[in-house]
This record gives C-alpha cells, structure tokens and sequence, in this order.
C-alpha cells in the first residue's frame, strides 16, 4: 500500500503542487490521480519513486517512508512509464526492456529470457526484438515501456499519462491490455491521467486533483459518478455522468421478451399477430443466432419471414456478463429500437426495447441511477 501523509509540495517560487494530501493507494488496485492541468498528480506520483520530495508530510510504501531508501535502490523496486517512453535509441528491443535486470546485475541470458518472456506478455510478436525503437510505432513503443516497467517484477507500478500520445484505438487496446494484464499480476499502480474516461475505464479508485494540489474526491468510479462531491467533479465526470454509470450496472436479470423472436423459416402468415402484433420480429437460424430484424409491414408477398428484406441488429448484448450500458447502446443502435440479448455462445435469449430499459432503469434495476 502506498499512503499519503498530509503531504505538502510548495515549490520555491511559492507555487503550491500540493495540499495536504491524505490519500491510500491500496495494494494490488490501480489507483488513478485524474484532474486539471496543474493540479499536482504527476507531483504526487513522483513523490513514490522520490523524484520529488514533499515540503512537508510523508509518503510511505507498506509502512516505510521512501526517503529513508537510497533512491537507486527503491527506484529499481518501482515501475515508471512516461507519455514519452524514453527508449534508448541504440539498444534494441529486448536490451531495453532488460534494462533493469541488467541494472540488477541478472546475466545476459537470464535477463534476455526475461525481456523475450514480457515482450509476449505486453503482446509484442518476439521478431520485434532485436529492432530499434524509431522502427516501432507509438503504440508499440508503449508496450515496450509496460514491459521494460515490469521486467524485473516490481510491486510498484507508476504511470504518468502513458497512453496520452497514441490514436484512441490503439489507447482502447493499451488500457484492456494493462487490466488483462493487472488481472494476472495485481501490482500497486498509480495511474495519472487527464482523461476521465481512462479513469473510470482503469481506476479502482480515483482520485480526482483540482489546481492548487488540492485533492477534491477520492473513491470508486461508481461512487464519483453516483455522487460527486461538488460542481467540480461533477463538471469533470461531464454530461453523460449518468450514461457511464450504467457501465457499472450489470444487463443480467433484464426483463427479456421472446415472443418477436422467430425461427427465419416459420411461415409470414399468422407470424405477426403470433407475435402480439409487434412492429419489428427477429429472426433467427436453427440455432437461434439472431440473423436480423423483419418490419412486419415487409411480409405481405411473403411465405416465411426469412424471405422479407433483413435489418441488421447493431450489436447484441451477453446478458451474463454485458452491462446496462451496453444493453442500452444496442437498443439505440437497432433500428428496430430493441437490444437483442445473446448467451455466451450468442443464441437470443430475448429482446429488450429502449422504453423497456428505460422503466427498469427509472425502477432502480440493478441498483436504480440518481
Ligand atoms: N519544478 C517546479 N518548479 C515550480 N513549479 C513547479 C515545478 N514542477 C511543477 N510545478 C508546478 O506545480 C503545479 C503542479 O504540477 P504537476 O505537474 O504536478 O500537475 P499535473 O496535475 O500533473 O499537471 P498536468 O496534468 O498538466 O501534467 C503546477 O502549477 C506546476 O507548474
């Protein structure tokens, strides 16, 4: 656990960093410092591998102030990766991410073994290793700094915009990436971001800085965006707060319907009214995987349902695992204005519509929204 102590940074020009910062990093979570520009995280992070030094209070890992450790010595038990990945240019891939194994004295082989094993790990194909960093894209380069972070298996792990200077594809895979990977490896990790997003998307907890060094709120994304301390952080989590809440409510237990799902090959007579007269039908193969939405207004001429013109569905919902978002999201994106929910091996369970979603979500599903 990293733990902040009424920590103060007042920089010799009078700029106040930080403000009596109290703050737990729980071991094993990844803690998030998001805000404005200005409001001290990368100060605050800095100050665990002792790169800054507060002005006043302490900060301690498992207990341990870092300023009684020599700094080379903490610093190789801390993972550091910058916006700016900062390779060597001369030294190859696999040299650079055994940097500090090397630095740890492991032999060239040892550390080689070791760079080769994380290069798989951070999904870098091992041909890249013996290529030079201006060969590599950004987003590539990003992984090599993970993996360089991680090489001589630190329990610390800081992270000062890491994903910032990539297109928001390949930002999207690096942060699934960091969670598959923190799955496995539960380290400590302090993540600074500006990006709120990226905050909830990543953040165990967050921690959310306004300029000043003050710290506004700290607490789980489903605690910021259900209450938010003030205007401040509310402003900061933006307009759609209550829309990215619902990523945290589970789809699972929706009221589901069956009765516009169809089989493509059941005859168009009789199929709408079967249906409770609904609008839209969806058909579905042998196996019920949804093949796509049939206006009942297209089945006159028709003998089976399959042979009127089919509307694709969007994307479905997995209604184990998915969330309300998600279930939402597919009932906006469907032209018939209903989710299709799928099983894991993406038979239709049953249809939601959008005014459905929104009665569950007035009704407080999964936890109701405020
Ligand atoms: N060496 C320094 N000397 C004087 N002031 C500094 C120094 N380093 C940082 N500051 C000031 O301390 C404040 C906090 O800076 P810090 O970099 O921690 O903020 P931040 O929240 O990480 O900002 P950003 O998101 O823009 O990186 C800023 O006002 C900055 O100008």
């Amino acid at each position: 656990m990293i733990t902040y102590d009424r920590v103060t940074k007042r920089y010799p020009d009078g700029t106040v960093a930080l403000d009596e910062l109290s703050v737990e990093c729980p071991a094993g979570e990844i803690t998030v410092f998001v805000g404005t520009s200005g409001g001290g995280k990368t100060t605050a992070l800095r100050m665990v591998n002792n790169m800054v030094e507060p002005t006043s209070g302490t900060v301690s890992i498992d207990g341990e102030d870092v300023r009684t450790r020599k700094p080379a010595q903490l610093r190789r038990g801390i993972g550091y990766v910058i916006q700016q990945v900062g390779l060597f240019p001369h030294r190859t891939i696999v040299d650079n991410i055994a940097t500090v194994p090397y630095l740890l004295g492991w032999n060239k082989k040892r550390a080689r073994a070791r760079a080769m094993e994380l290069m798989e790990r951070v999904g870098l194909p091992s041909t890249m290793a013996s290529r030079y960093a201006f060969q590599l894209s950004g987003g590539q380069q990003q992984r090599v700094g993970v993996a360089r972070a991680l090489a001589a298996d630190p329990p610390v792990l800081l992270m000062d915009e890491p994903f910032s200077a990539v297109d928001p594809v390949v930002r999207a895979e690096l942060q699934e990436e960091l969670l598959r990977l923190q799955s496995e490896l539960r380290k400590t990790i302090v993540f600074v971001t500006h990006d709120i997003d990226e905050a909830i998307k990543l953040g165990d907890r967050i921690g959310v800085f306004r300029t000043g060094g003050k710290l506004v709120q700290f607490g789980s994304p489903e605690t910021l965006l259900t209450d938010p301390a003030d205007e401040f952080v509310a402003a900061f989590l933006g307009r759609d707060r209550g829309i990215k809440r619902l990523s945290f409510l589970a789809a699972k237990g929706l009221p589901l319907r069956d009765e516009p799902v169809l089989s493509a090959d059941s005859p168009s007579s009789g199929a709408a009214s079967a249906a409770a007269e609904e609008a839209w039908l969806l058909a579905v193969d042998a196996e019920r995987k949804p093949l796509g939405w049939v206006s009942t207004e297209d089945l006159a001429g028709t003998a089976t349902i399959g042979e009127a013109p089919l509307h694709p569905i969007g994307h479905p919902f997995d209604v184990e695992t998915d969330s309300l978002r998600a279930a939402l999201d597919a009932a906006v994106l469907s032209p018939a204005g209903s989710a299709v929910g799928v099983d894991s091996g993406g038979a239709v369970v049953g249809v939601v519509s959008q005014e459905e979603l929104g009665a569950a979500i007035r009704g407080g599903f999964g936890g109701g929204v405020t």
